[in-house]
Parts: C-alpha cells; sequence; structure tokens
C-alpha cells in the first residue's frame, strides 16, 4: 500500500474538472470534493502528502534515500507538454529506468475501465503506488505522469513539472486529435498553472523545478540541466 493519503474511489465529477484527461483518477481522499484539481476553480485544495505529519518526520522522511544510490525524478506537466519526449532522451543519457503511468496502467491493468465519455481508463492509485512501490525503493526510476499528488512523498528527489505556451500547445493537442472539452480543460489546466500548483503542494518546494518546454531547444536544454542534475546526486546521508 502506498503511505500517502487514504484513497477511496469516487465518481468522476465530469468534463468541468480542469484534471487533465488522458488517464483519469478516481481514487480521492476521504472528506475530498468530487474535483479532480486544486485550482482556482476547485472546491477543495489538496494539500501536502500526510497534512498532520509533524515536520521533523517529514524531514527524516524526504528523500527517503537512505537506501537508494540513484535518485528518483517524477517528469510532470499538462498532456503535449513533452514529458515522454524528454523522459525518453534523459533516459538514454542517463542511468535511469522511464516509467511511463500511462503505459503502465495499460500494460498491467491497474484502472478501473474505460469511461467512455472522457475516452480514457480511470486509473487505479492504490494499484499504481503498490506496483511501483518496490521499484522506487530501489532508485534510479523516471516517473513519467500528468500529476502528481498521489504518489508518495518519499519517493521523489526531484519534481520536475513541464510548462508550454498555450497557443503551442493547444496546436499540439489539435494536432493529437483532441477537442472540444478535452481541449479546453487540459489548455485550461496549463494556463492556470495546475500541474505546478499540485507539484507545490505536494512536495517541498525546494525539490520542484518548472522548466519551459516550447521548442525543441527547450527540449535539449532540459535533458541537458536534469542530465547534469541527476549526475551530480548524491544521497543523503540521514
Ligand atoms: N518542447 C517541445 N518542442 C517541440 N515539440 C514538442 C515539445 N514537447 C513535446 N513536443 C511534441 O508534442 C507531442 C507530445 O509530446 P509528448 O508525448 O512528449 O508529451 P507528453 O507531455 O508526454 O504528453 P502525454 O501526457 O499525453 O503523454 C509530440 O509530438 C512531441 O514531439
Amino acid at each position: 500500500m502506498a503511505d500517502g493519503p487514504n484513497h477511496q474511489t469516487q465518481p468522476w465529477p465530469g468534463p468541468s474538472s480542469r484534471q487533465p484527461l488522458d488517464l483519469h483518477s478516481t481514487t480521492r481522499s476521504p472528506g475530498e470534493q468530487q474535483c479532480d484539481f486544486a485550482g482556482p476553480f476547485s472546491p477543495g485544495k489538496r494539500g501536502r502528502k500526510n497534512p498532520n505529519q509533524p515536520p521533523i518526520l517529514a524531514m527524516a522522511s524526504r528523500g527517503g534515500g537512505a537506501r537508494r544510490t540513484r535518485p528518483n525524478v517524477l517528469v510532470t506537466g499538462t498532456p503535449g507538454t513533452g514529458k515522454t519526449t524528454t523522459c525518453s532522451l534523459l533516459a538514454d543519457a542517463v542511468d535511469l529506468r522511464h516509467i511511463n503511468i500511462g503505459d503502465l496502467v495499460r500494460e498491467k491493468s491497474l484502472h478501473d475501465g474505460w469511461d467512455e465519455e472522457l475516452e480514457c481508463h480511470i486509473i487505479n492509485e492504490d494499484l499504481v503506488c503498490d506496483e511501483l512501490e518496490d521499484m522506487m525503493g530501489e532508485g534510479g526510476i523516471l516517473v513519467d505522469y500528468h500529476g502528481c499528488d498521489f504518489f508518495p512523498e518519499r519517493w521523489f528527489d526531484l519534481v520536475v513539472v513541464l510548462q508550454t505556451d498555450n497557443s503551442i500547445l493547444h496546436d499540439r493537442l489539435t494536432s493529437r486529435g483532441y477537442m472540444g472539452a478535452k481541449l479546453t480543460n487540459n489548455i485550461e489546466c496549463e494556463i492556470f498553472q495546475m500541474l505546478l500548483e499540485e507539484a507545490r503542494e505536494s512536495y517541498k518546494e525546494e525539490i520542484v523545478m518548472p522548466l519551459r518546454s516550447d521548442n525543441v531547444e527547450d527540449i535539449s536544454r532540459n535533458v541537458g540541466t536534469l542530465t547534469e542534475w541527476i549526475n551530480n546526486w548524491r544521497p543523503s546521508r540521514s
């Protein structure tokens, strides 16, 4: 089991939510309203993992890395911001294993079925966390997903949030066939920087790294920046 908030299955709130709409999630903390995005229009904000945890324990779990000899990195961002492209190049450049959560969910059926209306799988966050737990403990994992608040905080040493100019992202998503509410929701997600906010609410601010991803030069620079960061990373001695 993941050690994040207690997960429960709740119905998807519908296309008015600002959740990115590729693989959506239905597991949420008890008492939380049926909104998948904590943002300007959401009724309830999702806080950091274990908000009741005393600060000293939060410090002790930070980095989780007593056992890790390689860092774990999460690359998140709205669909189309370049997560998979960036992770593929980065995984080739450094000794990290790229895990695309969408692919993992499909391959291992870590979902609660298919939503016909939204045309996406309903991801089961508990199954995903259970599947990843052991390998995350070993370290050296590059996780690629358009959400970040349900993973245990202790898993990651760095959380990268890719961001793209709205009009550029609009063109990328329409060229992938996105339209209607799915397109609008994802563009609004980017306009309101939902993923950056989610990352900052879920992880220590100092490990959250926003990076522009508007063009190929950005990708190249980001891969260089992240390669340097990974190669310079050292396990914490705590
Ligand atoms: N910085 C960039 N410059 C130019 N093209 C890009 C950039 N980032 C992504 N793209 C293009 O946009 C498309 C989507 O990229 P990619 O699949 O990497 O995004 P993603 O964030 O992983 O999306 P998803 O969450 O849907 O998997 C691809 O065609 C890719 O080549």
